[in-house]
């Protein structure tokens, strides 16, 4: 067992020269039919390296979004950008478990890396069910035998009973990959770590139940909570500012969620609002430009709101500054556009120059991270998983992981 405080084996305790069989995460964005380069294959890459290098014989497994959707894709492109990351070709293989599958793994030579097609694309692997029942199904029994040691790198989907997560643990001896075992020991650092200082959480993004569930759980651990994005918009609105309402009625960011969820906002509001920060002001686009409000002069919403206003995102900078431990989920404003950058971009630079514990997470709020060149090393984690990351932080546990546990 590693020095880990998880209760699974890592890549430390993998015997010499195995069969391996790596379940990933490359789920990422589709433009035009195409994956779209993203942190998950450089992170991945840096286990399928470390496997290659120690002269493994290794089979990657992993998925591409939902039967249905436009997103679900064959894995071929993924092959190709994973294995511009690694010093390693990666043979995308156009088949599951069945004979194809089989017969290029046994051909496998140690170091040598293939793909597998898209694990959706088999029926045993969605149903949400039991570990034991997917570890019965034909996906896993058939490709099962063709390995010594099955290793699960994909934290971020380790929310999903799927076959290709909790099945193989149960029947092949299974390990954690690295990004598995950074992500969870960060991820639950804030019900295992104790801080003496101020916690605080920064949430924003577009989900408002994300919010809820993490003041509901974390209400007793984190000090304080700065809000902003479309999900403290909703909370001024709770609070009876004239925002936090789609403007167009083609536009839907607002209404449902305030139809389902405008009830424990303001339950939340009466039971936690010393915790609670809201913004005090609110950026817009006004022709290209970008235009500021007060939050108390706001009569009538008139314009999208983007971001939060420079006051707001000061005063968020100043209480990360005085913090011992920040943990983020959900940006600010719409950052991927430069003028609505500012309150994701000030908060996160604040926690990159204090000397606090942090962790940014969010499959999307990561990203800032990078497209505006602050340096991923000044935080003690970036997360690249969104649900994942929210159960963990919130004391869930992960299908995943209990597997891992188990095994
Ligand atoms: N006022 C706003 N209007 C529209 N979009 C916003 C606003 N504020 C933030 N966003 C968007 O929120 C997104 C990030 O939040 P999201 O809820 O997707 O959370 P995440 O934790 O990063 O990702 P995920 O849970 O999807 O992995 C960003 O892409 C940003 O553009
Ligand atoms: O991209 C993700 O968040 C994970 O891969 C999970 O994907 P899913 O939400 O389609 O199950």
């Amino acid at each position: 067992m590693s020095t880990s405080t998880a209760t699974f084996d890592t890549l430390d305790d993998l015997d010499d020269g195995q069969r391996v069989l790596v379940r990933l995460d490359l789920n990422s964005p589709i433009e035009d039919g195409e994956p779209q380069d993203n942190r998950r294959f450089e992170r991945h890459a840096q286990t399928v390296r470390e496997l290659a290098d120690a002269g493994h014989r290794i089979a990657l497994l992993a998925h591409q979004g939902r039967p249905g959707r436009e997103d679900f894709t064959s894995l071929a492109g993924h092959a190709e950008i994973l294995a511009s990351y690694l010093d390693h070709d990666v043979v995308f293989v156009e088949d599951i478990y069945g004979e194809t599958a089989t017969d290029a793994i046994e051909a496998l030579d140690a170091g040598e890396v293939l793909l597998l097609e898209n694990t959706r694309m088999c029926d045993d692997e969605l149903p949400e069910e039991a570990p034991e029942t997917k570890a019965e199904t034909e996906f896993v029994q058939s490709l099962a035998p063709h390995f010594d040691a099955y290793v699960n790198d994909a934290y971020s989907a380790a929310h999903r009973s799927h076959a290709s997560l909790v099945g193989f643990p149960l029947v092949v001896p299974a390990y954690a990959g690295r990004v598995m075992e950074t992500e969870y020991e960060a991820n639950t650092a804030i019900a295992n770590k104790s801080f003496d200082g101020r916690v605080t959480m920064v949430v924003g993004g577009t989900k408002a139940t994300d919010v809820i569930d993490v003041m509901n759980t974390l209400g007793e651990t984190v000090d304080d909570f700065l809000l902003g994005g479309i999900a403290g918009e909703l909370f001024l609105r709770a609070d009876g500012a004239p925002v936090g309402f789609d403007l167009d009625p083609e536009q839907d960011l607002y209404d449902s969620q305030w139809e389902a969820n405008h009830e424990l906002i303001e339950e939340m509001l009466d039971e936690r609002r010393e915790q609670i920060t809201l913004a005090t002001d609110l950026a817009s686009d006004d022709d290209g430009e970008r235009a500021e409000e007060s939050v108390a002069d706001i009569d009538e919403k008139t314009v999208s709101y983007l971001d939060v206003g420079t006051d707001t995102a000061e005063s968020y900078a100043e209480v990360v500054r005085d913090s011992e431990a920040v943990f983020v989920k959900g940006a600010l404003g719409v950052f991927e556009e430069e003028p609505f950058s500012v309150g994701t971009v000030r908060v996160l630079e604040a926690i990159a120059e204090t000397d606090c514990f942090s962790v940014v997470g969010g499959g999307d709020t990561s990203r800032a991270i990078e497209m505006y060149g602050m340096d991923e090393a000044d935080f003690d984690h970036v997360s690249i998983a969104g649900g994942a990351y929210i159960r963990a932080l919130t004391g869930q546990p992960l299908a995943g992981v209990e597997a891992l546990k188990r095994s």
